[in-house]
């Protein structure tokens, strides 16, 4: 492995792939479409962010420094119902688009995220709120 501090082995362009794949569906998506139209308008700039993140958290490289439980607080239209959507959309890319160890090993890794960030959402309440115990 190029890099000793990888989570698992998978290569920058592997990354660029699954990362257009993903939003090219996430775009057509009924529920996670609109969502994404309300907040981004230069996909090409999202998308290498994106790919910018993953690397960090994948393969170690240190050039994400963003914060995604702020930002997807502050968009305010994202909710923890979404999460299953997206982490399903997400498997099937990788699952297209990878060998089967590295689909696995990616999508343990995004649902860990996914779980994070869902966690972040649900106690998003503002102060003085009344808790939503739906
Ligand atoms: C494991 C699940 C997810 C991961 C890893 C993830 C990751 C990210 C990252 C890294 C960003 C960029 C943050 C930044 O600007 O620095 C982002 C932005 C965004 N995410 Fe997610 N996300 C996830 C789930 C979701 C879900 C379920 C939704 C629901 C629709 C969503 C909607 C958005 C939107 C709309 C933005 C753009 C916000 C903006 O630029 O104003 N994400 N996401």
């Amino acid at each position: 492995m190029t890099n000793p501090l990888a989570q698992f082995e998978v290569s920058r362009d592997d990354i660029a792939r699954v990362v257009s794949r993903f939003y090219a569906q996430v775009r057509r998506d009924a529920v996670l479409g609109p969502v994404f139209a309300a907040h981004v308008d230069d996909w090409p700039a999202h998308e290498e962010k994106i790919v910018r993140f993953w690397a960090n958290a994948i393969l170690r490289e240190r050039e994400y420094d963003g914060n995604p439980m702020m930002v997807h607080k502050r968009a305010g239209d994202v909710t923890s119902a979404h999460f299953a959507i997206w982490l399903d959309l997400f498997d099937k890319v990788l699952a297209q688009e990878l060998p089967d160890e590295t689909s696995r090993r990616w999508s343990a890794l995004a649902h860990r995220i996914g779980r994070a960030l869902k966690m972040g959402l649900e106690m998003r309440a503002p102060q003085g709120a009344v808790p939503n115990l739906r």
